[in-house]
């Protein structure tokens, strides 16, 4: 099929490669002319595992090619839509000016029998509205929402082999096209949840809000495991055996960022308030107070632990990326913990193995280093806040030759506790003793 994807972040960038990478031909439309550049040149903008090689086999075979002008768009039969919907300046709610702006710039390149897909994560009720615009501005074109629910660091594997597809629309047609674009999940036996509109697109922000729920509950388990001396890794690792919950976002730590999971939920919060609903999803205003209090406490774990100042005291922060496996800084608790502690007066030096070039580029103030050693010599706090692996496999006895005082805090308790005591650490998880 001929698919245009329109938005080339770290959603956009990927499907456009990966519907290539299936068979279909592809064009992929960005207002960005240096990612427009890079992607043309099959050079990702972005770190994620998996789609240098599959960028670079669909440009070479000439079924996917970039390009800034929607007009290059008008060939195909499907268009995606994946730009941006962050959270808006000042307030909860989110920014539909860039979902808008592409819409409206496709509407004059739609033929007969066009099918505009939304993949953007909206507030429900944009489906619905965007429609009408379309049955006003284009009645020979059709609209569908299929959500996304890929993540950051198994984007290509998330995004051929999905979990589940949800198709939102209006007419049968519209989902027989889908299925086309998706043919190769649908043969293996991707389940397809065929829906309306505003089913779609709440299924998304409903997957995203329980997600963050889980993560911010076992996180105030952890808070009740600090005051009682409760260990919050060994209760989740119980809670888990038991399969109606399972084990999984049972992590407890710095808490969720990135830049879906916390404006989603706030996004969610506005929407429900317009809709007069604000208490349906009132507990969501605790799951995200909740998440920030975890950044908070490893600040404040690090005034304790240094003796009552941070001032002037040289400091690790091993990660700034908001989760292994991605360079996405977007709020970060890593990079949030990092600045609080430089806003206190401490020499921070935080060192990540892909993030430092984002990190920078919004915290300029920090001091960075590329080398894990060199960030951690002379340290006399080192705080570990995202799980990438090679600060996992760190040797305890090499680490503590290297810092000028063994104490630690592992933000995201994923280091062996006994292994690190016994190596003359002071050890310090969230929500264990
Ligand atoms: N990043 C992720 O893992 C996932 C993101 N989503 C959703 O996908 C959407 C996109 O997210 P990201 O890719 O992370 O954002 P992003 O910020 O990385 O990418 C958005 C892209 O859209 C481009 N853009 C803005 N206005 C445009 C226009 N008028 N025409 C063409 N391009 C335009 C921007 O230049 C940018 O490259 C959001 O709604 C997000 O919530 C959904 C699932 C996963
Ligand atoms: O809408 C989106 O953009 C995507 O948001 C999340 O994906 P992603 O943001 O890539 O990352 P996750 O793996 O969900 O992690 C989010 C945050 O939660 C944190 N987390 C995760 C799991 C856990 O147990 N504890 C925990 O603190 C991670 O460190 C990270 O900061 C969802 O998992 C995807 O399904 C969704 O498509």
């Amino acid at each position: 099929m001929r698919i245009s994807v329109i938005g080339c972040g770290y959603l956009g960038a990927v499907h456009a490669s990966a519907m290539a990478e299936l068979g279909h031909d592809v064009v992929g439309i960005d207002v960005d002319e240096r990612k427009i550049a890079d992607l043309s040149a099959a050079r990702p903008p972005f770190f994620e595992p998996g789609l240098p090689e599959i960028l670079r086999s669909a440009t070479d075979s000439g079924r996917l090619r970039f390009s800034t002008d929607i007009a290059d768009a008008a060939d195909a039969d499907v268009h995606f839509i994946a730009v941006g919907t962050p959270q808006a300046h000042g307030r909860d709610a989110a920014d539909l000016t860039f979902v808008d702006a592409a819409f409206e710039a496709l509407i004059p390149h739609l033929r007969e029998g066009s099918l505009v897909v939304g993949k953007s994560t909206v507030p429900v009720g944009t489906a619905a509205r965007l429609a009408d615009r379309l049955a006003e501005a284009a009645p020979h074109a059709s609209l569908a929402w299929n959500p996304e629910f890929l993540r950051e660091g198994y984007a290509v594997k998330d995004t051929i082999e999905p979990d589940r597809l949800v198709y939102g629309v209006a007419d049968e047609r519209a989902a027989f096209v889908l299925d086309d674009v998706y043919r190769t999940a649908i043969t293996a036996g991707t389940p397809r949840v065929v829906t309306d509109y505003a089913t779609s697109e709440l299924v998304k922000v409903a997957a995203n809000a329980f997600l963050a729920t889980k993560i911010s509950f076992i996180n105030a388990m952890a808070e009740i495991a600090e005051v009682t001396g409760a260990d919050v890794t060994q209760l989740a690792d119980a809670l888990g055996h038991d399969a109606r919950i399972g084990r999984r976002f049972l992590n407890a730590g710095v808490g969720f960022g990135g830049g879906c999971l916390p404006k989603d939920i706030r996004a969610f919060t506005a929407r429900a308030e317009e809709l007069g609903l604000a208490e349906s999803v009132a507990f969501l205003r605790e799951v995200d107070a909740i998440n920030l209090r975890r950044r908070q406490r490893v600040v404040d774990l690090a005034h304790e632990l240094l003796g009552g100042t941070v001032n002037r005291r040289r400091i690790a922060v091993l990660g700034v990326t908001f989760k292994p496996e991605s360079d996405d800084v977007r709020d970060s608790p890593a990079l949030d913990v990092a600045v609080q502690l430089k806003g206190l007066g401490a020499h921070v030096v935080a060192t990540d193995p892909e993030g430092i070039e984002n990190a920078r580029l919004r915290h300029p103030q920090l001091d960075y280093v590329d080398d894990t050693t060199e960030a951690l010599r002379g340290a006399e706090l080192v705080v570990l806040v995202t799980e990438w692996r090679e600060y996992r496999n760190l040797d305890p006895a090499a680490t503590a030759a290297l810092v000028d005082a063994p104490v630690l805090i592992d933000g995201r308790n994923v280091l062996d506790a006994a292994a690190w005591r016994a190596a003359g650490w002071r050890y310090h998880g969230l929500g264990r003793p």
